[in-house]
């Protein structure tokens, strides 16, 4: 059953790129076909040597034959090898297309260094799948028949010598085969394993360097890349073990054609030159046998590699719903909250709710500061908001219109994500300002930066908007790299814009600028901040008090401090600090 799936996982990956490995299996044919004509011609000019005189047009023709064999092979090795980079890399665009839309609760699960693996390494292994297997297999079964045809033509009992001792081999090299699988689909987890271990560990290089944990860490990535070589010294030693077992059978039969076939000519029932003839065919059959094992070997191989894959494209993705919805315009788009959460229920594990029932409405102008304790399920309500989960009960609704029936792109569209350590990219300051921002004029650029406060920014870096800013924009300040967070959302002309302020203190400076950014932007869109600082929940016009997945207060932080003693105790902190 699990061989079927098998095989029909193969041909369905093999459908789109039929011609060429049909292309490829044609040529290798046609060079086992001319491979076989040679032993005829090697007869007649053999015995025509033997009786005195050398056939000069024979060996001509022999010669003709050798190239156009060799030209024949090198053309289908070619084409195979092709096929197996145009399907490596169609598997690789596929399989990074899926990842880029997976959801990100399996993602939250998942090991992001392992799925790297399955989308680089196991899209590699299914490559020598193609390039040895399909078309070389193919060849390699039509070649060994033509091969098996000619021995029989030119001596039948000799033939049925070789025939046993190659059947022998066969059947232990169909043991071997199978256990290849197995060891190779353990070697594909255990170097998947190794790849998460070293994303993790690059990713978080700063923290290892401070902890001074590079020993432990080096301990781990060695007890890992030591069950990578253990799994595939295991596949090894089975390849090694079916070599000299084929060998065996191939240096026997050798051995059994050349006693038998000597005394056969010193008989005189058969001719030097059929004996010449028999032995070269033989080799003929020694390729066939070799090119079918490694295809079967190969397939096993691939097929733990495609099965690994396979799992990455079933892995779920966030998938439009076919519902047609109409664009809010004009009075409605103003009348509506911007954003609503209507009684949502949310839990990251099964029956266990981080939300228990929020609701409230962001209005389409202003600042709405939501507070709350650590691990009340601010920062969930900020992952429901751009829909990066379902809620499980209850909804989410944009301008009035329930999430779950607006595309992404439209609805991710309408908000933007300021998260609190401001990930940028690889580039310059100008890529990621324009990052997913569409056509930006310069006016525009300017008004944005000059409304975070970036102006003073670009003017002192050495290329101003063309500057690098190093990995994960290292190279910029956590400030800086806030307010290009915020500069970047800005660009792209959201309707709400979630932003989690840094908890880090700010110099008054800082916060200056960032307050004011905030009061100008809160007159341009609608802002809803996890607040940490007390000047940010003061000029906020509404204020969301989160408690155990619940709103349990809500208004301005005067009312609040007038109407919730738990507001009052929780606001004690930021009112001393803040
Ligand atoms: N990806 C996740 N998978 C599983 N549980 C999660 C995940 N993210 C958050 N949680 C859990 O959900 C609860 C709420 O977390 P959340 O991050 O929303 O709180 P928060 O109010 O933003 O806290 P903080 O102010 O400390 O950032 C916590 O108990 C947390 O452990």
């Amino acid at each position: 059953m699990a061989d079927l799936a098998r095989w029909r996982d193969l041909s369905r990956l093999a459908r789109g790129y039929r011609r060429s490995i049909l292309g490829a299996a044609a040529l290798s044919l046609l060079g086992s076909l001319l491979a076989l004509t040679q032993p005829l011609l090697a007869r007649v000019a053999v015995d025509g040597a033997a009786a005195g005189s050398l056939p000069w047009p024979v060996i001509g023709a022999l010669t003709g034959l050798f190239a156009a064999q060799a030209s024949a092979l090198a053309l289908a090795r070619y084409l195979q090898a092709q096929t197996g980079e145009t399907m490596t890399r169609d598997l690789r665009r596929t399989v990074a297309g899926h990842l880029l839309r997976v959801r990100l609760s399996v993602l939250d699960d998942g090991r992001i260094g392992d799925l790297i693996a399955r989308a680089c390494g196991d899209t590699a292994v299914v490559k020598t799948l193609i390039a040895q297997s399909l078309g070389t297999g193919l060849a390699g079964v039509v070649g060994l028949a033509a091969a098996i045809g000619l021995l029989a033509w030119l001596d039948p009992w000799l033939l049925a010598a070789v025939v046993v001792l190659f059947g022998g081999s066969f059947g232990a090299l169909l043991a071997v085969v199978r256990r290849v699988r197995l060891a190779s689909r353990t070697a594909s987890a255990a170097e998947g394993a190794l790849v998460a271990d070293l994303e993790r560990v690059l990713g978080g290089i700063r923290l290892v360097r401070a902890c001074r944990t590079e020993g432990l860490e080096a301990e781990r990535l060695d007890t890992s890349a030591g069950r990578v070589y253990l799994a595939n010294l295991r596949m090894a030693g089975m390849v090694a073990l079916s070599g000299p077992a084929n060998d065996l059978a191939v240096s026997g039969a050798f051995l059994t054609v050349l006693l038998t076939g000597a005394s056969r000519v010193a008989s005189g029932a058969m001719t030097l030159g059929e004996l010449v003839a028999f032995t070269l065919a033989m080799t003929y059959l020694a390729a066939p046998v070799y090119e079918i094992f490694q295809a079967v070997g190969a397939v096993q191989q691939g097929s733990g590699a495609l099965h690994r894959i396979n799992e990455v494209l079933a892995l779920p993705v966030e998938r439009d719903r076919t519902v047609a919805v109409a664009t809010v315009r004009g009075a409605a788009r103003r009348v509506a909250p911007v954003l609503e959460f209507r009684d949502v229920w949310f839990g990251y594990r099964p029956g266990r709710p981080v939300l228990r029932g929020i609701g409230f409405t962001v209005p389409s102008r202003g600042q709405v500061a939501l507070v709350g304790p650590s691990g009340a399920g601010k920062s969930t309500i900020f992952a429901l908001a751009e829909r990066f989960y379902d809620p499980d009960r209850g909804s989410v609704l944009l301008h009035g219109r329930d999430a779950r029936f607006l595309p992404y792109a439209r609805y991710r569209a309408s908000i933007g994500l300021v998260e609190q350590d401001s990930p940028l990219l690889a580039g310059t300051l100008r890529d990621n300002l324009l990052y997913g921002a569409g056509p930006v004029t310069s006016r525009e650029l300017r008004r944005v930066l000059a409304m975070t406060g970036l102006l003073p920014v670009v003017a002192g870096l050495p290329s101003g908007l063309d500057t690098p800013v190093g990995e994960h924009g290292r190279h910029l300040s956590g400030g800086q790299r806030q307010r290009v967070a915020i500069a970047r959302c800005l660009l792209a002309r959201p309707d709400l814009i979630l932003l989690d302020e840094p908890t880090a203190h700010l110099d008054p400076d800082s916060e200056n600028v960032l307050a004011a950014t905030l009061h100008e932007i809160s007159a341009v869109c609608a802002l809803m901040i996890i607040a940490h600082r007390f000047s940010t929940v003061r000029s906020a016009e509404r204020v969301l008090v989160v408690d155990g997945g619940l709103v349990t207060g809500s208004g301005t932080h005067d009312e609040l401090l007038r109407s919730s003693p738990y507001y009052r105790r929780l606001a004690a902190p930021l009112l001393r600090y803040g």
